[in-house]
This record gives structure tokens, C-alpha cells and sequence, in this order.
């Protein structure tokens, strides 16, 4: 057999040229221009989808076992002629047919390098040199990484099954070519590339043999090179090299599925480099899990955490790549959505069941008992190991923490069963902080609370700054009370579903009452009660004036230094929701708030003081309703009339 990729076909095969896809050529300036100081990367890509293809097949033959027929073992061999300065990167694996070789190297196809496009500015666009490496490799620039090395690419190829096989040929100037390849091009993929001036490292047995082993040599299949010929017939070989004996090719990988391999055999290195084939991240993971599960389930997970957000993550709830299934050694697909809930979606990995069947359909999955259990025994790692990271290793929490915190939170609406165990990992900053990365956790609040306390007491605001000078903490603060701050978009949302944590109530300050007396002194109460006696009329007199804006008026034991705040029943939607739904142009149930005031503020004095001008108190009452919509981070329906009313008052 060959070691080369079979010659052109005989002069007269006719040759079709096509034009890349206008984004292609965009594509390929930014990768090369980007990952140029980081060249050697373009072996793992190339390696990684011979690896993919050799899995594809394998997975094809179970429905299909002639697939496999005309070959051995599936290879990925790597075959260097100095001479005519190429590296060729073979596979026996699923091979492309014509329409692949037009689709998959021609166009941008791959959702990822779409997206990455999508995401950069045109002015980024065009100037690939600002694009940073780390950026790029996220999204996995696979193919066209190999053009950071190579100035002409060959890819002969045969789809298992196929008769025919086709040569694309690309020097990647905008434009590839097609043509007919001989009919004993055997199956899989040859990709010849055509090093580079500056690329001539990669002709040397040493440094390709030492590339492999640093980036992959966990890759299931034989990764396969020249072994050292022997001495003796140097220069001996014919011309044009017919009859040349093939060197013998020896294994110069691990060769075998990095997470079946026992943990003892794994140093952190292999652990890492698993992790960047599996994520196309190029950072180092934060942690990782490997775990066999014997007994009635049997399957071994590799989970990791990522140190960084992907920084199109967010939007990526529905589209979800990081956790690849293997049945019995063999990959399937990506079943992140099946084998993990949506707020752990940042974990990357790989989970290889023994029991499931090899034809396991997504549909089959969803309603799989198996994967079901699967699922939750993944959920509970996650859990475990991002507890154990919170607990011994605080640095590493607050990394992830700042990366996938927010995603996390999802937990505490979407995992009834887990709640309190997701509860215990959330980190918020409280009226202690000094900033809102200053966070502690719900244990750190009870070990704190004071010995009359028995409530854990939350607020939820919209931003920092509005949350931390919130007039609703006024009085808290005053008592030495200390209130959890949760001041991001999703806390609201996930407030509704905190009730209880350690066996304590969580109470959220900025609805309801709150029972100040048992956090304060008896002296305290009789004052409080003196106090709303005496502003009777005063209550009465902002009633009438503010009719049904409010649900009501009362004197607030909240407030210190603040005029008046607003209140919403326990179990009421907050205003902040009520206008987000109103945003998204849905109805909002439009519960007005109880204002309550602090008769003892000098404005309220000068409110009581001017209760015969019904005029002054209609403005007075108007103005203490909309500061507090204020304080609460809500909008005005009018504000002209309330710059007005208040540029009367403050003139009058
Ligand atoms: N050796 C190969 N054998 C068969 N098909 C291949 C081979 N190399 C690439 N392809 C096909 O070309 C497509 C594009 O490859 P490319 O490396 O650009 O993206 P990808 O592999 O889909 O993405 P990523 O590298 O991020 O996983 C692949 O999805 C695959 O279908």
C-alpha cells in the first residue's frame, strides 16, 4: 500500500474550479493572521477531524457494517516527504463525497466559525490582526487552520460506501478546484499540505512525534508515523520510488479513550489536553471530574469546569456542545441538553454509557429512564464538585463564580430537588460589602446574624448602587441588621422561588412587613406607635390625594433618613418584573404599591405644615410618590409633570 495520497488523475481529468464563499476568504485571513504566533495548533484541529470522521464511521457501521468492510483498523496516520516539503494528515474514517468537499470546505458551515464571524465588527473584520488567539479559539477554526502552515492544500477524499473519489485543491486565494481522484483512492480522507517557507519545522519526525503526544495523545485511534528506517540501503531506492518498500509505520500515540484509561495512568497534562480537544477551548480548565459508576448503571463521566465564559454564552441557552456521548466506547452525539439540566450547561465533557443502546435516538433519550438516572448522578458531581472547589478552594470558586454565577442562579427556579444544595453555592454581596465583588455566601450571612434574628433578609433592586442605598435598608442598617444584596437582572426573577435555606426563612425586605420588633427594643415599639398615632392625619391627607396610585398609605418603620418608600404585598410581582413584562408586551398584573412614609423627615413636616393648600399637598403627595417609583429603579408614566412639580416646590 501507498503512503501517499494517489496521484493526480492522467491528464485530460477534467478540473471545475468554484469560488469560496465570500466569508470563507475572510476566514482565512483572520486565522491565519490571529494564530500565526501559534502555529502548531493547526495539527490538533486537522488530527481532531480525522479522529471526528474515524468516529462518524464507526458510528454509520453499526446500522451499516459493510462500511467498514474494505479496511482494517481505523488510523490516522501522519506521513512527511521532506523532498517535495509535505505533511500528509490521512484518515480511513468517513471520508466526504463531492457535495461534503463543496459544503464543508467551501462554505462557512460550521455554526461555530458563523457565529464568531457574526460576532466581530466589521471593522475587526477586516483587519484580522486585532483579533486575539484566545478569542478565535473558542469557536474552533478547525480546517482552515491548517492554511497558518500550508500555501496549498490536497484533500483527497472517498465517502465510505462511495465508488468515487474526489481531489479539492485550494491554495487559498478565494478559489478551490474539483476534480475526479483514481479509482484505488482508498477510503477516508488525505489532506496533503504544502508547507510554507516559514512552516519547515513541521518536516521534522521529532517535532510532529513531540505535538502529538503534548496535544493528542488521548485520540482513541492509532495516530500513526513513520517508524525509523533502517540504515542500511540508504540511497538505494529507485527513481521514481514505485517499488520503494513503505516504511513501516509505528503508533506514536496513547491510542486509547482518555477517560477509560484509570486515573492513576492520567497526569493533569493529559487531563488538560483532553479538555482543550473536547471544549476548542485554548485555556486550562478549572477543574475537572472522572468517575466510573458501576452496578445496576454502568457508564464513566469526564466533566469540567471551564475557567471562562465562551463570550457568546449567554445566548447560547438552546444551543448546547459541551457534553459529547459515547456508547461503549463509540461517540454518538452531543446530548448536553439530555445529559445535563440547562443551568449547567457551562460543563464540558464526556459521558460513555455501557448500557445504552448503540442506536440510541435523541428522541430515545429524552424519554430514557437510564438517562434520567445518568442525568442526575451528573448533576450530583457537578454539585459535589463545585462545592468542594467553594470550600477548599475560594480563589478558584470566585473564578468561576465570575463566569458562570449568573447561569447557575437558573438552578434555584429550575431544580426543585436540588434547590438548597444550589442555594449553598450562590455568593452575593450584602450591606457589608464594600463593593458588589465583596460576596459571601448564605452560611457566611447565618453565621453572622445577630442573636434576635432568626430570618435571613434579602433585596432585590436593579443594579448595585441602587440596592445598596435602597431606602427600604434604612432602618435595617440602623439596627446593625445585615441584608444580602441581590442586585442582578435574574435575582428577581429567582426570588420567587426562595422560601427557605438551612431551615431559615428568606425574606425579601422590600415586600411585606417586616417585624422590626424583635430585632429592636422595647423603647423602639412604643416610639414607633407614638409616632404613627400622631401622623393619623397626615396619612389620611396623602390618601385622599394620591386616590388609587396607591393601594395604601402608611407610616413606615423602615425608613431612617429616607421620605417615603414603596411597598408591595408579600407575593406580589415586583415593580421591576411589572415593567419588564411590560417591556416584552405582556400583560402585567398592575398591583399598585403601598407608599410608606417617614413622618419624622423634614419633608413630611413641611407636607403636615401645608395640609390646608389641597394644591401644595396634591404636588407634595405626587412628588413623595415618584421619588420612591425612583428609589425602586421604576420610570416615570409623566416626567415633565414631575420636573415641573418639583421646580414649583422648590421656587414656591
Ligand atoms: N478528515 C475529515 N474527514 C471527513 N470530514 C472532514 C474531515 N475534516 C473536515 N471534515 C468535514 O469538514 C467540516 C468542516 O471542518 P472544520 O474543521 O472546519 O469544522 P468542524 O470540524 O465542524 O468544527 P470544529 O473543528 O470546531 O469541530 C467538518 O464538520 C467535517 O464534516
Amino acid at each position: 500500500m501507498s503512503t501517499d495520497t494517489p496521484t493526480a488523475p492522467e491528464s485530460g481529468a477534467q478540473v471545475e474550479t468554484h469560488a469560496f464563499q465570500a466569508d470563507v476568504q475572510q476566514v482565512l485571513q483572520l486565522v491565519i493572521h490571529s494564530l500565526y504566533s501559534n502555529k502548531d495548533i493547526f495539527l490538533r484541529e486537522l488530527v481532531s477531524n480525522a479522529s471526528d470522521a474515524c468516529e462518524k464511521l464507526r458510528f454509520e457501521a453499526i446500522a451499516a457494517p459493510a462500511l467498514l468492510a474494505d479496511g482494517g483498523e481505523l488510523t490516522i496516520d501522519l506521513l512527511l516527504d521532506a523532498d517535495a516539503r509535505t505533511l500528509t494528515i490521512r484518515d480511513n474514517g468517513i471520508g466526504m463525497s463531492r457535495e461534503e468537499l463543496m459544503q464543508n470546505l467551501g462554505t462557512v458551515a460550521h455554526s461555530g466559525t458563523r457565529r464568531f464571524l457574526d460576532s466581530l465588527a466589521a471593522g475587526q473584520r477586516a483587519s484580522g490582526e486585532s483579533i486575539d488567539a484566545q478569542l478565535i479559539g473558542q469557536f474552533g477554526v478547525g480546517f482552515y487552520s491548517a492554511f497558518i502552515v500550508a500555501d496549498r492544500i490536497d484533500v483527497t477524499s472517498r465517502r465510505a460506501g462511495h465508488d468515487d473519489a474526489w481531489i479539492w485543491r485550494s491554495n487559498g486565494d478565494g478559489q478551490f478546484s474539483l476534480e475526479a481522484a483514481p479509482a484505488d483512492t482508498p477510503r477516508g480522507t488525505a489532506l496533503r499540505l504544502h508547507l510554507r517557507e516559514d512552516a519547515g519545522d513541521y518536516l521534522q519526525d521529532w517535532k510532529l512525534r513531540s505535538l502529538v503526544r503534548t496535544y493528542s495523545d488521548h485520540v482513541a485511534f492509532p495516530i500513526r508515523m513513520a517508524a525509523p528506517a533502517p540504515k542500511a540501503n540508504d540511497g538505494e531506492d529507485g527513481e521514481d520510488g514505485e517499488e520503494a518498500a513503505a516504511p513501516a509505520l509505528e503508533t506514536v500515540n496513547q491510542a486509547s479513550a482518555l477517560w477509560t484509561r484509570s486515573k492513576s495512568d492520567l497526569s493533569d497534562d493529559d487531563y488538560k489536553a483532553f479538555y482543550k480537544h473536547v471544549s476548542h477551548d485554548f485555556a486550562d480548565p478549572l477543574a475537572w471530574t472522572h468517575n466510573r459508576v458501576e452496578g445496576n448503571q454502568n457508564f464513566t463521566s469526564l466533566l469540567y469546569l471551564p475557567a471562562h465564559a465562551p463570550f457568546d454564552f449567554q445566548a447560547g441557552r438552546d444551543e448546547r456542545k459541551g457534553l459529547k456521548l459515547y456508547v461503549k466506547r463509540v461517540f454518538i452525539m452531543d446530548a448536553a441538553e439530555q445529559m445535563l439540566p440547562a443551568y449547567l450547561r457551562f460543563v464540558r465533557g464526556v459521558v460513555d454509557s455501557d448500557d445504552l443502546p448503540l442506536n440510541v435516538s435523541r428522541e430515545l433519550l429524552q424519554e430514557s429512564r437510564q438517562v434520567e438516572r445518568i442525568k442526575g448522578a451528573l448533576t450530583k458531581r457537578v454539585l459535589d464538585q463545585l462545592e468542594k472547589i467553594a470550600r477548599d478552594e475560594p480563589e478558584q470558586y470566585t473564578t468561576f463564580w465570575n463566569a458562570f454565577g449568573a447561569t447557575l442562579k437558573e438552578g434555584v427556579v429550575e431544580d426543585g430537588a436540588n434547590r438548597e444544595r444550589v442555594l449553598k453555592l450562590l455568593r452575593f454581596p450584602t450591606t457589608r460589602s464594600a463593593s458588589a465583588d465583596e460576596r459571601a455566601s448564605l452560611d457566611d450571612y447565618i453565621g453572622r446574624m445577630t442573636g434576635l434574628q432568626d430570618e435571613i433578609y434579602y433585596l432585590t433592586a436593579d443594579g448595585w448602587n441602587a440596592a445598596r442605598n435602597h431606602p427600604k435598608l434604612e432602618a435595617l442598617k440602623a439596627r446593625g441588621v445585615e441584608v444580602i444584596l441581590m442586585h442582578e437582572r435574574i435575582d428577581d426573577w429567582m426570588s420567587g422561588y426562595l422560601h427557605e435555606y438551612a431551615g431559615k426563612r428568606l425574606r425579601n425586605v422590600a415586600k411585606g412587613e417586616i417585624d422590626l420588633d424583635k430585632l429592636g427594643s422595647a423603647e423602639d415599639k412604643a416610639k414607633q406607635e407614638e409616632t404613627a398615632k400622631a401622623a393619623a392625619p397626615l396619612v389620611e391627607t396623602l390618601k385622599t390625594a394620591l386616590g388609587d396610585r396607591v393601594k395604601d398609605v402608611r407610616v413606615s418603620n423602615r425608613l431612617v433618613d429616607s421620605a417615603a418608600c414603596l411597598v408591595l404585598d408579600e407575593y406580589e410581582m415586583s415593580l421591576q418584573m411589572q415593567q419588564l413584562m411590560k417591556s416584552l408586551g405582556q400583560d402585567a398584573p398592575a398591583s399598585a404599591p403601598i407608599l410608606e412614609i417617614n413622618p419624622e423627615h423634614a419633608l413630611l413636616k413641611r407636607v403636615a405644615a401645608a395640609q390646608d393648600d389641597d394644591a401644595r399637598v396634591a404636588d407634595y403627595a405626587a412628588l413623595l410618590f415618584e421619588q420612591a417609583t425612583l428609589a425602586e429603579g421604576g420610570t416615570l408614566d409623566d416626567p415633565a409633570a414631575f420636573i415641573a412639580r418639583m421646580n414649583r416646590l422648590l421656587v414656591g
